[in-house]
């Protein structure tokens, strides 16, 4: 469904490559968590599967089509299938929660139109159950700037679902929540998940969130994949190699059995 084939970006010729010769496959219905600490490349690869980056090397197959070589108008349609959150929620704050979710309709109708408010009835009631299923029915018309951090983030989910996506990408959505709202978050995207049989590919620090939801958790380390397994496998070690090992490079980290 998804193939990612000697992904490499390297965004200034004077750093190390952000990506190196990434090589991986998802298949509809998994849920994955990419680990790794800060400046691992976690961002630039979900930026690479939904087109926002453009790899240096290698590229990115979504069924079997190569994404990098298209137009800017294929791309939107790619991305179309893509729902999308991020950490801090890129809302629009003096809009409702009603028409900040109608914005994720954008890609099947011209973003002008969609400015004039000018949604058909179906569109409107379609967000409407959205924002039902989210539990936000009763903030609809709320202003989202009145909204609090996990309320927000449900608007961003409920957004990405409108576009009835078949991959939903998150961006570290719950780094700037407190780890109870983290917690009913993903609760959520779990259960939006199971419910639409979503593939979901999604950022974290939190270990044991990716622990707790993640059927598969991938750990990248200096622009390279350093794990890849069931979440069972993804031990201390795993956890020190990934967070706390000092060396650089792949082959210089610790043997183990
Ligand atoms: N637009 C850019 N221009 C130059 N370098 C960049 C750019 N974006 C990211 N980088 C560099 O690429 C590397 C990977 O960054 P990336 O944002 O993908 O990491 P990350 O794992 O998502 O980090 P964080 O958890 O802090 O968000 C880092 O060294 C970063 O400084």
């Amino acid at each position: 469904m998804l193939e990612l084939k000697n992904l490499s970006v390297q965004y200034t010729k004077y750093e190390d490559a952000a990506l190196s010769d990434i090589n991986l496959t998802f298949k509809p219905g998994e849920f994955v968590c990419i680990l790794g600490k800060s400046g691992a490349g976690k961002s630039t690869l979900i930026r690479c599967i939904n087109g926002l980056q453009k790899p240096t090397r290698g590229d990115v197959f979504w069924n079997k089509q190569s994404i990098t070589k298209l137009s800017e108008e294929q791309l939107r349609k790619v991305r179309r299938e893509m729902g999308m959150i991020f950490q801090h929620f890129n809302l629009v704050p003096r809009l409702t929660v009603l028409q900040n979710v109608l914005t994720g309709s954008f890609g099947n109708r011209s973003t002008f139109k969609s400015l004039l408010g000018l949604f058909h009835d179906e569109e409107v009631s379609q967000a409407m159950q959205v924002i039902k299923d989210v539990g936000l029915k009763e903030q609809t018309h709320r202003k989202v700037e009145k909204l609090s951090g996990g309320q927000k983030q449900r608007v961003g989910i409920a957004r990405a679902l409108l576009q009835q996506p078949r991959i939903f990408l998150g961006d570290e959505p719950v780094s700037s929540l407190d780890p109870g709202t983290a917690n009913h978050i993903f609760n959520l995207i779990q259960e939006m998940h199971s419910k639409h049989q979503l593939l979901t590919i999604i950022n974290v620090h939190d270990v044991d969130i990716a622990k707790r939801y993640a059927t598969r958790i991938i750990a990248l380390k200096n622009g390279q994949v350093i794990f890849d397994d069931t979440p069972e496998s993804f031990d201390r070690d795993q956890f020190h190699l990934t967070y706390h090992a000092f060396s650089n490079k792949l082959e210089e980290l610790p043997i183990r059995n």
